[in-house]
């Protein structure tokens, strides 16, 4: 019989819709025998070819403002240069866009693939969905996958009705297949009663509102396609990363711009370059590579029974019974190298696991009570409680298996089933103008107290690591090029700018690069900038970042209008960015509607992006006659006049 399969094109920047397609490899071909072959949307052209494939699933997410994931950015162009109308009409296909509705161009990059796919012939073989970040991605994809493969293989069975198998075959072996697979709870009632007495509500560890459950639906179980192996070595394990596509740069300077009593310390930083090729503009980011706290390291080394195999060198290689074409050795890992070098700057270990991992970890416990709960987690029925205790409280690994002591999972399959250690983004608050070869860009120091479910206390990954490295230490870092937050070209285009916390270095970037403009530029002259700074802190004498800086730029006209917000200060009457808006409601209006402005927001999701469009919004709606409010707002950012540089 031939062997049914499909093409699986993912697109990822952080890694989660690499891990979703690597678990539909798998539960094709265990639970429905269907292969499928999983590749980089940009190895379009090498590894396969669209003209050649009769099925495929995608799977991307946005990242910028709506922008492909840089492993999509081939295909993008490709697909969106096509002109050969018919050029997909033999194919079928479906999209799974994941996003984040905080951001505006919601599932852009899988909305745009998904209309161009159409436009250019191939039919939809089952609805594209899109998952959204901001609610639980799990919440879409679950009942998305269950619908994926029932309606897969009656696509591949018509499809091949002219060959070996019949749908008739088709339709009976879509009546046997259970989705998932449906398990009897591993402990009986009795257990869960005691689980009860333990405590009335549900936590990260014992249960109450799912005790009674006598059946879960649990992910599939992935298999084990690497074999890793730890060999104690005389010689040093010390090989590392290839660094080649970064750049190498030196840490020159570390200044905190917070006062002591600052709730949320903000430290700028200064790098200096060495080579040549390093073009950014005002608006760009960089993309650093960051390591793992070392204590946190050992910590789950310990928790892993390890901590004396952490210099053992790994050797990785693809296990003699993988099956899956797609499987490779992981690039981020050097060949090499130690555990603990693995674990410290190769893995991402602070992440919350996903839940096929959680059901690897069922099988690595021994109590029936710690055994039972992670199968609730990891169930569809326990969507609610995996998002609320697991996600929403940002628990790691090492947290999850404080939680369940007797669940001793190998350190080989962590290495095997967590993502890599992504580089994290910065916006750059510098001009080229000023030294081409230096990028300044800040950070705020947040904490996580043990509290929640997290067992121990954290500092975030990235800027915990710069907090650490000595003056002097060489970062590695690539350039984000914006594609739209950028300065205009026309001097007199009005700009608002709104950049809570350190939400305001791109715009410092910007204003360093116009007031350099005026010094450098014959004809540049600062009277014909209209440019509004709408900044928020807690306390002005506190943590009013860049103060000096923006005043001087106030001072030389550069910059014509600075609003503070100020949350914690008594007495101040502008708590938000928000309110400093309405109280310029009318000026606004008017800079949008008739002298064409730009506004720009930059800052952290979760905080105000919502509020100062639903502000915007509102100003609008108030000060002009224009009557459909959520049209001229989506026309403004469709026509790039509305534009965001937001991290979560
Ligand atoms: C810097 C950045 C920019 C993003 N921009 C968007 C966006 O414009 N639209 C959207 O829907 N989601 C956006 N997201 C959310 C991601 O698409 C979402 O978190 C997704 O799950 C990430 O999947 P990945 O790990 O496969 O890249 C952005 C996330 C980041 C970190």
């Amino acid at each position: 019989m031939k062997k049914w399969r499909f093409l699986l094109g993912y697109a990822s920047e952080t890694g989660q819709s690499k891990s979703i397609a690597q678990g539909i490899v798998d539960i094709a071909s265990e639970q429905h025998k269907i292969c499928a072959d999983l590749f980089e949307l940009d190895e379009v052209d090498k590894q396969f070819k669209l003209e050649e494939e009769s099925v495929m699933v995608i799977i991307t997410s946005s990242t910028g403002d709506g922008e492909p994931p840089s492993n999509a950015s081939k295909f993008w162009r490709k697909i969106r240069r096509e002109k050969k109308s018919d050029l997909l009409s033999h194919m079928k296909y479906t999209v799974l866009g994941l996003g984040d509705t905080n951001y505006s161009n919601f599932c852009n990059c899988g909305r745009v693939l998904d209309r161009r796919f159409e436009e250019l012939g191939a039919s939809r073989f089952y609805p594209s969905a899109w998952a959204d970040d901001a609610v639980g991605l799990d919440l879409t994809i679950e009942p998305w996958l269950q619908g994926l493969w029932p309606a897969l293989k009656e696509t591949l069975a018509k499809l091949n009705t002219s060959s070996e198998s019949s749908i008739d075959n088709l339709s009976q072996s879509i009546d046997q297949i259970n989705f998932n697979q449906e398990i009897k709870p591993t402990v009986e009632r009795q257990l869960s009663s005691c689980n009860k007495l333990k405590s009335d509500e549900d936590s990260i560890s014992y249960s109450s509102s799912l005790a009674e459950l006598t059946t879960l639906t649990l992910p599939p179980k992935p298999t084990h396609s690497l074999s890793v192996k730890l060999i104690e070595s005389s010689e040093e394990s010390n090989q590392v990363l290839d660094g080649s596509q970064y750049h190498a740069a030196k840490l020159t300077r570390r200044e905190c711009l917070t006062h002591d009593v600052a709730i949320k310390p903000v430290i700028s930083m200064e790098l200096q370059l060495s080579e040549e090729e390093f073009l950014f503009e005002a608006g760009d980011a960089i993309k650093l590579v960051c390591a793992n706290d070392e204590n946190e390291v050992d910590l789950l080394l310990k928790r892993l029974e390890c901590l004396d195999k952490a210099s053992h060198r790994l050797e990785i290689s693809i296990s003699p019974d993988n099956t899956k074409k797609s499987t490779k050795i992981p690039a981020y890992i050097p060949p090499m190298c130690s555990l603990r070098y693995a674990l410290t700057n190769c893995i991402d270990i602070r992440s919350s696991p996903r839940k096929n991992l959680l059901r690897l970890f069922v099988d690595c416990t021994t109590d029936d009570d710690e055994k039972r709960r992670l199968e609730e987690l990891c169930s569809r029925e326990g969507s609610e409680i995996y998002i609320k205790y697991i996600l929403e409280e940002h628990l790691s690994i090492l947290d999850i298996l404080n939680h369940f002591p007797s669940c001793k999972p190998d350190v080989a399959m962590l290495i095997e089933f967590l993502s890599s250690l992504m580089p994290r983004f910065y916006s750059i608050c510098s001009s080229p103008l000023d030294d081409a070869r230096s990028i300044k860009f800040v950070y705020s120091v947040f904490n996580f107290a043990a509290s929640n479910g997290r067992t121990y206390e954290r500092f975030g990954v990235c800027t915990n690591w710069l907090n650490k490295i000595d003056i002097g230490t060489k970062v590695l870092i690539q350039t984000r090029i914006s594609q739209h937050f950028r300065l205009p070209l026309t001097l007199d285009t009005p700009l608002i700018m709104i950049g809570p916390g350190t939400g305001v270095a791109p715009f410092v970037g910007f204003l360093d690069h116009l007031y350099l403009s005026s010094q450098s530029i014959s004809g540049f002259d600062v009277n014909n900038l209209n440019t509004w700074l709408f900044y928020g802190c807690r306390h002005r004498e506190h943590d009013f970042l860049f103060q000096e800086q923006l005043q001087m730029y106030q001072q030389i006209n550069v910059l014509k209008h600075l609003f503070i917000a100020a949350s914690r200060e008594e007495g101040y009457p502008f708590r938000y960015v928000q309110d400093q808006l309405k109280i310029n409601g009318q000026e606004l209006a008017n800079l949008i509607c008739n002298r064409n402005a730009i506004i720009f927001v930059c800052g952290d999701i979760k905080t105000m992006v919502r509020d100062v469009r639903e502000t915007i919004a509102n100003i609008l709606r108030e000060h002009t006659e224009i009557t459909n409010i959520d049209e001229y707002m989506k026309s403004l950012e469709t026509s790039r006049r509305y534009l965001l540089d937001i991290w979560s």
